[in-house]
């Protein structure tokens, strides 16, 4: 691996909406680069507008719709972390991101507890055995028994707990924590905000002035401790790097507590770039030819620019300005002139980039979910799919007549990955699915002002859909024929079952059970 390459830990966040994924955003970055206050991620409350507020509707709604990249040093690692909406309204973009990194941090809201989109989320790192850390944040106020939480996460999310600090005390008793390896206290000063607090810390559980610092609360925290740490698990690297166990961590985001023990020990335990499966071979990060992989394609990052990007992650070799790339799909060979970075929202102009990096590529629609670029040979990447839609929409033209537009339009966008189209076999009907609720109104907009095309949408009796496949074509027959009304084809023409109800997918897998009813398809 190259030197560089080695230094990069490339992550995203995990979290149930509120948590505090922003806030600790903020303060990472904080952490990274040394900045004295916080905001820049949504800035709000200081007026600034948010790095990824470039979108109108974006900022009528105040919520962000993007996924953007940041990238910052620390202890003498480059971090990329990749930005996941976490609101109510994400896309299928939240899910592919996670396939683009090679570890998670897992925000947990601590009154709270595991939430559900935590436990959607943490299916899909499942899918690579994705390593984790977990957060407990906001425990600057009434949270759960910490012990309960850990319990929580290991029988929700069915992975192992290893305390790495324990809280002392919570709410506005909250008094600091305990770092279980380093044997020291760091105690909490409330009311510091953003600013990054001076570290107080004391040497030793059994050190005497713990007791005159926090009174009964010290003899709470051994009792406590002795508990936990006979029923919890050690932190075994191995065991983390294969995602079996998470170490835990807990502070507050908001009070900016506990984030920098986490931080430090993020960087040294996780992993650097991972080697990447193709159809072909695998390919290691360590090689020196140039390979990445599209995860995401973003419309109009820039308004004055009506560009797309397209985001790589790079797999092996190093990028250079204006260097060529083979566009394998299109077996072409590309020159990429003016790749981009996302430091903190800035666009910035990228000399080189290293395996584990992301960079933007200028896209003229050319480039699709899934695409590899490679320094000449041919292989694909495997791994990034399309994830089956949660929810569902009739499209209704205003105007009959541009009918045409509306497809290519649909079928372009959902190209980009955040939406897809579906054909049903009985009607002409088309049908919008997504993962999130906001893409029907960001392909609504962008119909509209980029294709010309008025639609509205309607509700319409499909809960799931599951991509088809069966490797007996006389079965797969018979399948179309008998359930042709369910069936439909995907923007790419694959064949899909749209089922009206779990009850009817459940007894529809029943009753094909040689057919195979995926929930993911790959490019
Ligand atoms: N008391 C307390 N509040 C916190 C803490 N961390 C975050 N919050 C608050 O919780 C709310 C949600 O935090 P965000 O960081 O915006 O959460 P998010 O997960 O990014 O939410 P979305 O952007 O909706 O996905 C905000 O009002 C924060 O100020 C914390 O440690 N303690």
């Amino acid at each position: 691996m190259s030197a560089e390459s080695e230094l990069r830990r490339t992550f995203a966040i995990i979290s149930h909406p509120d948590a505090g994924k922003t806030t600790i955003t903020e303060k990472l970055l904080l952490l990274g680069q040394k900045i004295q206050e916080a905001g820049t991620v949504k800035g709000k409350k200081s007026g600034k507008h948010a790095t990824s507020d470039w979108m109108e509707m974006e900022k009528q709604r105040g919520i962000s719709v993007t996924t953007s990249v940041m990238q910052f040093p620390y202890n003498g690692r480059v971090v990329n972390l990749l930005d996941t909406p976490g609101h109510e309204d994400f896309s299928e973009d939240t899910y592919r991101t996670l396939t683009a990194v090679d570890s998670a941090l897992m925000v947990i809201d601590s009154s709270k507890g595991v939430e559900e989109r935590t436990i959607k989320l943490m299916e899909v790192c499942r899918l690579r055995d994705t390593p984790i850390v977990t957060f407990m944040n906001k425990l600057d106020r009434d949270i759960k028994d910490p012990i309960e939480l850990m319990d929580e996460v290991e029988e929700v999310l069915n992975i192992k707990c290893a305390p790495v600090t324990w809280p002392i005390g919570m709410g506005k008793q909250f008094k600091g924590v305990y770092h279980i390896l380093e044997d020291k206290v760091y105690f909490y000063k409330t009311g510091q905000g953003h600013i990054i607090q001076d570290e107080d810390i004391l040497d030793g559980l059994d050190n005497p002035e713990l007791d005159e610092r926090i009174g009964s609360l010290a003899q709470d925290l051994r009792d406590e401790l002795e508990l936990v740490l006979g029923a919890s698990h050690e932190f075994e690297l191995e065991a983390f790097l294969k995602g079996e166990l998470t170490p835990v961590f807990y502070g507050t985001a908001l009070g900016n507590f506990g984030v920098t023990q986490m931080l430090n020990h993020f960087v040294e335990w996780a992993p650097a770039p991972l080697s990447r499966m193709t159809d072909v071979r695998e390919v290691k990060s360590s090689e020196d030819k140039f390979s990445g992989f599209i995860f995401k394609i973003q419309a109009n990052m820039d308004p004055q620019h009506r560009d797309r990007i397209a985001f790589m992650r790079i797999c092996s070799g190093n990028y250079q300005k204006g260097m060529k790339m083979k566009h394998v799909r299109l077996n072409r060979d590309v020159q990429v002139a003016n790749a981009v970075t996302f430091l903190a929202g800035d666009r910035s102009n990228l000399e080189n980039a290293y395996a584990g990096d992301i960079i933007g590529l200028h896209n003229h629609g050319t480039i699709q979910i899934g695409d590899t670029f490679t320094s000449g040979e041919v292989f694909k990447f495997s791994g990034i799919p399309n994830f089956a839609p949660e929810l569902f929409r009739s499209v209704r033209l205003k105007d009959p007549l541009k009918n045409k537009a509306l497809l290519k339009g649909l079928i372009q966008l959902s190209e980009e990955g955040a939406t897809q189209v579906f054909r049903p076999f009985n009607s002409n009907e088309l049908i919008l699915g997504a993962v999130g609720i906001l893409q029907f109104d960001v392909v609504a907009h962008r119909l509209k002002d980029e294709y010309k095309v008025n639609c509205i949408f309607e509700s319409v009796s499909v809960n799931t859909a599951r991509w088809v496949e069966c490797d007996d074509e006389k079965m797969l027959e018979e399948f179309k024929n008998k359930a042709g009304v369910n069936l439909a084809l995907d923007g790419g023409d694959n064949l899909t079952y749209l089922a009206p109800t779990r009850v009817n997918l459940n007894l529809t897998e029943e009753r094909w059970p040689d057919i195979r009813f995926n929930q993911t398809r790959e490019h």
